[in-house]
């Protein structure tokens, strides 16, 4: 089997992208953000407190002939940036463009943070981690990526995400049409449950590369990159104005500051992120102060090639033994 989805920015800045899925008999439609940083299948639904609801699609059981309750059974789950959600779980017939999973374990929110219910284009999450990150309890859940991977043609998925366009994600099969030259696969740790791979090093703008690991998380739910200190200032020396503020939690600068383009490596391949991925966004509407695409990582604990990274690439999400990832041009 394969299938192919888009995956469509939700706002002017590609702060996230969402994908339809469809759940249930007969099947129910809700836009799903795609997150390789986490293991979570979870879904608004008609658990979720109205109060708690504005506008998004719910997924309501009770209405799906092939929904079935998972006893006892819960998840809770916190991200990165605070968000949180939790609730319970059934399992039903899933579809993402046009692979089906049967028996897909989906979790019900009967809770979601402010941040949750404000972001009225997001109706859920479907993670794309290793399904060791999976919160349910007491008996964890596959991914929808693990339930499907046996019936793939190839054991893969792969990320084409766009700047203000719509990507895809694709199942089962590498499309030709979608990259140039060769892919670059890198060996992925697996252990904490992420896309944890080793990039090889960096440049800014037309300066010399440094050769140097950076280890970090392929991670398609976060909007930015998140890089070591020393990369990060070493980038906005070279943009006039740019200064780290605490106020707006990060690098921000000038809108109308010339930015540098950021090349990584992943083994002797080279990427170039263009530097309106990172002219980010004005720190509010008209402003003339604009919030950096590329951040410090210091206070993560963790690297992130996030979407502003990941938009500068062709990625495959190899699930073969042992898992690789290869990054191509486009
Ligand atoms: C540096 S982890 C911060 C990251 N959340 C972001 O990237 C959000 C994304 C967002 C924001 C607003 C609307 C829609 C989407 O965006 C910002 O935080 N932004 C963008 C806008 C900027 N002005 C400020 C900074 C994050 O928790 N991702 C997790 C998935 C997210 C959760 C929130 C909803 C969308 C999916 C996840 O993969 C991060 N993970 C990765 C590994 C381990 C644990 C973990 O939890």
């Amino acid at each position: 089997d394969t299938g192919s989805a888009a995956a469509v920015p939700i706002d002017d800045v590609d702060i996230a992208y969402v994908t339809p899925v469809t759940i249930g008999t007969p099947p129910q439609t809700l836009q799903l953000d795609f997150d390789t940083g986490s293991s979570d299948l979870w879904v608004f639904s008609s658990h979720t407190p109205a109060s708690q609801v504005r506008g998004q699609e719910i997924y309501s059981p009770n209405k799906s002939s092939t929904a079935k309750l998972l006893e006892g059974h819960t998840w809770s789950i916190t991200y990165g940036d605070g968000s949180a959600s939790r609730g319970n779980v059934y399992v039903d017939n899933f579809t993402v463009g046009g692979l089906s999973v049967a028996q897909q374990a989906v979790q019900t929110a009967q809770q979601v943070s402010s941040s949750f219910t404000s972001e009225t284009n997001i109706d859920g999450l479907l993670g794309l981690g290793f399904s060791t990150l999976n919160t349910v309890s007491p008996k964890s859940q596959l991914t929808f990526f693990d339930n499907a991977k046996a019936s793939l043609d190839s054991p893969v998925f792969t990320v084409d995400l766009k700047a203000q366009a719509a990507g895809t994600y694709d199942f089962g099969f590498i499309d030709k049409a979608k990259y140039t030259g060769e892919i670059t696969y890198v060996p992925v740790n697996t252990n904490p449950g992420y896309w944890t791979f080793t990039s090889s090093g960096y440049a800014v703008g037309s300066g010399s590369f440094s050769s140097q690991s950076i280890t970090g998380i392929a991670d398609t739910g976060t909007s930015l990159v998140y890089l070591p200190t020393a990369i990060v200032t070493a980038y906005y020396r070279q943009v006039s104005g740019a200064t780290n503020s605490r106020n707006y939690g990060g690098y921000v600068f000038p809108c109308s500051s010339a930015l540098p383009t950021f090349t990584f490596g992943v083994g002797d391949a080279r990427f170039t992120i263009p530097s309106s991925y990172i002219s980010y966004s004005p720190i509010a509407p008209g402003s003339s102060t604009c919030f950096g695409g590329l951040q410090s990582s210091s206070g993560l604990g963790i690297n992130i090639w996030g979407d502003v990274a990941l938009k500068a690439a062709f990625v495959v999400f190899n699930g073969a033994n042992p898992p690789t990832i290869g990054w191509a041009k486009k």
